[in-house]
């Protein structure tokens, strides 16, 4: 049943286009706040960018935790997304200042989902993505097969790559613990500008 899985959109980038994504009714809109990401929000970016009623979650790789909550009382945060190789106890300590945090694990056919065990009672949400270089935003998608090894009782967001013609393969995953979509470069005309006629039609036909 994946008419009640989340939606996020991830990358907001230019204030119009925010406003557009959250006209379709998505649930959760990500910023990235790491500078080599070609959706980084930038240093000094526009205020209506963050001017929005969604739940906001803000996306780091590897940065430090004490500039993470300055950041997220800045910007009104709700939710923190991790990418980097951040340990159970930073994503704790976010947590108990009562931000819900999401961990990013990169997948690939080798990953050890006993690797996820230390974090069950630091996290609110996993987020599994595919393994690369960039930390996130490939737009490549990992062998969705290896989630059956996932046994664990922290729900979780799929994320890597997916793209407009995946909602029936998502449909058929039916896992119990998969929470939720991240939406990326795979609805973009270019990046941070999102397709706002793909993502209306993903989210209609997965909210059947
Ligand atoms: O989008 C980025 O540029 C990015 C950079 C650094 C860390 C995370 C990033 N985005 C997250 O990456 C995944 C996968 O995105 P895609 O669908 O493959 O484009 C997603 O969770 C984004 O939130």
């Amino acid at each position: 049943m994946t008419k009640n899985l989340k939606i996020k959109v991830c990358g907001m980038k230019f204030t119009q286009n925010r406003e557009q994504v959250e006209a379709l009714g998505v649930d959760l809109l990500g910023y990235i706040f790491y500078g080599p990401s070609k959706r980084f929000v930038g240093d000094t970016p526009d205020a209506g960018l963050f001017q929005s009623d969604r739940p906001k979650v803000g996306v780091f790789v590897n940065e430090n935790a004490f500039e993470i909550l300055g950041l997220a009382k800045n910007f009104d945060f709700e939710y923190i997304q991790l990418h980097g190789k951040e340990n159970p106890k930073t994503c704790g300590l976010l947590k108990n200042q009562g931000l819900q945090v999401l961990k990013a694990f990169p997948m690939d056919d080798d990953f050890k989902f006993a690797t996820t065990a230390a974090y069950e009672e630091n996290v609110d949400y996993f987020l599994f993505d595919t393994k690369t270089k960039e930390h996130g935003g490939s737009g490549k998608k990992f062998n969705w097969q290896i989630l059956e090894n996932y046994t664990g009782n922290t729900p979780f967001f799929l994320s890597g790559g997916i793209g407009p013609d995946d909602v029936a393969e998502i449909k058929e995953l039916n896992h119990p613990m998969l929470a939720g979509v991240d939406l990326n470069s795979g609805f973009e005309d270019e990046p941070g500008l999102k397709n706002i006629e793909k993502l209306k039609h993903f989210i209609e036909e997965i909210r059947i």
